[in-house]
């Protein structure tokens, strides 16, 4: 063995350490053994080239290096994409998860594309007829178009019946004008929209014979297709440098009365017929909503994977670390020894499989609400909306927390670029605000949630995710307190119904005493998202449990131990973070919070000697990962030294500035 492919000797001590089969673990994340192949599979096609085709990293390159940069590798991913993993995976799977992950070898930051295959083919999809898709969707596919995702304004992002920007039919010429009235209705954001984009959906307000019929969507051409140049009518650029994000040439854009043919509208919910008449959507008034719907069930599994990587880094190197010293004269333990160490990392762990197995949980619900409105049936929609947001809330705001938490585990070499933990944060922090703010996704679920409690008020049996509410009316006084797995989830249910149950009484008591309905809603807001937060914990706490239980049935011993031993130290967290809300609403004693701490603390020793197996069971490719710190044989020193070699600071031992200024200052008198 050389030293470029000598394992670092504390991580292969971890490796024979590890009691269970990680292969086995792999399969359950990625949902069955075949998925894990198929993974596999196309990993190896699509970076056995060399993914990390950067001679000098990202980092350094200026704003328009590094564009042109992030295009040309797109250009070669997606070549291999079109040209050799759709025959494995058949074109139905382009922007799959798998695809999503292998794109992370090719960029720190993020792919210009990346919109076009997370918003603009799914708007496609989502949105248009059959014809229209028979139109748009091949081209699209195959890069012959390329689109963004142009709905935030500068003026307004979450509240989507405040967009300015107008589309008025014109019967005359059977078309759509779109136009910006003021500088805040200009679009802003979208990305891939600044410098890639040649179409993008844009959403406006649409006019018909003299009537606003509200935000519809509408696929525009915004640049010819030959020289690139934005087409008359149209004003478009890149919004400027921000956190995370800065090869996804995010960008504004502004219409003079420009016109698109009156088919770019689209029209799978609603249309407007030749003559200018407008058909209303027949099924629900919120089906034009649906592509953000869709994204935000993809983003938990995004809070999953990057959750994934960060702490899959953050273990490996806490492995390889060693730092203070324990006993006088004593070996400097590894840092991953120290429980509070551990008490960083492992609930991470724990966190990626609550957040993956929901996001396989909450995708197949989606599927399922699709079939049904397909046959027409939107009932369970609402509830949909209310989980995918909330589940999309949490598991952002989570992972974004968690993240920077494997980054400070790292010490001070976190804090390199080339450890990859700032990319991930910037990435991650993001999805917390986009498609969707925290604060107003929480409030959306709040609606349902006060509905629920309001027909569980009135005996009626209220949806799955929040039958809780039935039993809450059925029960007397405090729940019982009880450290089982499945008492420990019933208290958080109870924890919810309770919360729920004081913001109606809140809001109702504000009526009572003289506030209209609104403002009472609004004063109760900060209890509500509360309420909202608690009842989304209670459904992943419910959802990991419970998905733990189904697909552990038939693996081995040890693997059935380790993966119990992490949802009970994820319930034992979540325990001891709320212990004031279990004590406000159950009968949970001062000897019983011991107890659960004692077990909290012994649940981090039992699964110490698993945590790289652990990690290792991400099964994710340096390629991927691309850390210093991070990668699977722990040459963590040598690749820091590597990596400045780089640099091109140092390309020479003298820098020019120091004859142009240092020496004259070093020179000048006082
Ligand atoms: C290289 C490979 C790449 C591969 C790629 C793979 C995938 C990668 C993954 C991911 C990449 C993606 C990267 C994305 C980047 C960012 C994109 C963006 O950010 S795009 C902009 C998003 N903008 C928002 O999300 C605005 C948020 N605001 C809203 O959604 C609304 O305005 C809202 C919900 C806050 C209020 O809407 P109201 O004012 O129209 O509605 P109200 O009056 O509050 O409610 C009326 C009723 O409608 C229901 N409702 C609202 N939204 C609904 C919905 N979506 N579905 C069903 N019902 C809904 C409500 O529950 C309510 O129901 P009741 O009256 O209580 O029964
Ligand atoms: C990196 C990035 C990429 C993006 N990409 C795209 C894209 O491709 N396409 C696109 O269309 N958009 C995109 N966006 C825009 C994004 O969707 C919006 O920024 C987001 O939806 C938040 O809306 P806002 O900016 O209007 O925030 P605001 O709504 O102005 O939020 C500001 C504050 O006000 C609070 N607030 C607002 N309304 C309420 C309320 N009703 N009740 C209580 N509190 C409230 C919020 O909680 C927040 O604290 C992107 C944004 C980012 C950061």
């Amino acid at each position: 063995m050389t030293s470029k492919n000598k394992i670092n000797e504390d991580l292969a001590n971890e490796r024979r350490k590890c009691n269970f089969n990680i292969e086995e673990v792999t399969y359950i994340l990625d949902g069955g053994k075949e998925k894990t192949l198929q993974r596999k599979k196309i990993e190896d096609v699509a970076l056995n080239g060399g993914a990390s085709v950067d001679d000098i990293p990202e980092e350094y390159l200026s704003a328009r290096e590094r564009y042109e940069n992030a295009i040309r590798k797109s250009c070669i991913y997606t070549n291999i994409v079109k040209n050799e993993v759709l025959e494995i995976t058949g074109i139905e799977n382009y922007g799959s998860p798998v695809l999503r992950r292998t794109g992370d070898a090719f960029f720190k930051d993020i792919s210009p594309f990346m919109l076009h295959l997370g918003m603009f083919v799914p708007s496609i999809i989502g949105q248009c007829t059959a014809e229209q898709q028979a139109t748009w969707l091949p081209r699209a596919l195959d890069m012959k178009i390329i689109g963004a995702y142009a709905q935030t304004e500068l003026g307004h992002g979450t509240f989507i019946r405040g967009l300015e920007t107008t589309a008025t039919y014109d019967p005359e010429t059977e078309e759509f004008v779109l136009h910006s009235p003021t500088i805040t209705s200009y679009k802003w954001w979208a990305g891939g929209l600044g410098r890639t984009a040649n179409h993008c959906t844009v959403v406006a307000q649409l006019y018909t014979q003299g009537k606003c019929h509200g935000t519809h969507l509408f696929i525009v051409q915004i640049r010819d297709l030959e020289t690139h140049m934005p087409l008359p009518g149209v004003k478009v650029g890149e919004i400027g440098p921000r956190m995370g994000f800065n090869t996804a040439d995010n960008g504004f854009l502004g219409f003079n009365n420009y016109r698109i043919p009156r088919m770019n509208m689209m029209m799978k919910n609603a249309q407007v017929l030749k003559d200018g008449t407008y058909v209303k959507a027949a099924r629900h008034g919120k089906l034009t909503y649906g592509t953000m719907v869709f994204v935000r069930v993809t983003l938990v599994g995004e809070a999953s994977f990057n959750l994934a990587k960060a702490v899959t880094i953050a273990v490996r190197y806490s492995a390889v670390r060693r730092q203070s010293e324990l006993r006088p004269g004593s070996i400097e333990p590894q840092i991953l020894d120290y429980p509070t160490q551990q008490h960083k990392l492992f609930i991470c762990i724990a966190t990626a499989h609550a957040f993956q197995l929901t996001a396989s949980w909450l995708w197949n619900t989606f599927t399922a609400v699709q079939a049904e409105m397909k046959k027409g049936n939107v009932d369970t929609l609402p509830e949909l909306h209310a989980l995918s947001s909330c589940l999309k809330a949490l598991s952002t705001s989570d992972a974004t927390a968690y993240i920077e938490q494997c980054r400070f585990a790292c010490g001070g070499h976190g804090y390199m670029l080339s450890s990859n933990l700032p990319f991930l944060y910037a990435f991650v922090v993001a999805t917390r605000t986009y498609e969707g703010d925290y604060t107003v996704l929480l409030l959306q679920t709040a609606r349902f949630l006060v509905k629920a409690w309001e027909q569980a008020e009135s005996g009626k049996v209220v949806t799955p995710t929040v039958a809780y509410l039935n039993r809450h009316f059925t029960t007397n006084g405090k729940m019982i307190w009880d450290n089982s797995p499945e008492g420990i989830i019933r208290v958080f249910q109870s924890v919810a119904a309770g919360k729920i149950s004081l913001c109606v009484r809140s809001i109702r008591n504000r009526i009572t005493s003289g506030m209209d309905h609104e403002d009472a809603w609004l004063m109760t807001t900060v209890q509500l998202v509360n309420a909202a937060e608690a009842h989304c914990r209670s459904v992943i706490l419910h959802t990991y449990w419970n998905e733990i239980v189904r697909l552990t049935k038939h693996s081995s011993d040890n693997v059935k131990t380790v993966l119990n031993q992490l949802v009970m130290l994820y319930l034992t967290y979540w325990a001891l973070e709320r212990t004031g809300d279990l004590l406000r609403y159950s009968t949970i004693s001062e000897n019983d919070i011991d107890l659960l701490q004692r077990q909290y603390e012994e649940l981090l020793v039992k699964i110490r000697p698993n945590a790289v197996g652990l990690v290792d069971a991400f099964d994710i490719r340096d390629e991927i990962l691309q850390s210093t710190l991070g990668s699977y044989d722990g040459r963590v020193y040598e690749r820091l030294m590597e990596e400045v070699q780089k640099n091109p600071l140092n390309k020479e031992p003298v820098d020019p500035s120091f004859h142009k200024y240092l020496k004259p200052l070093m020179k000048s008198k006082i």
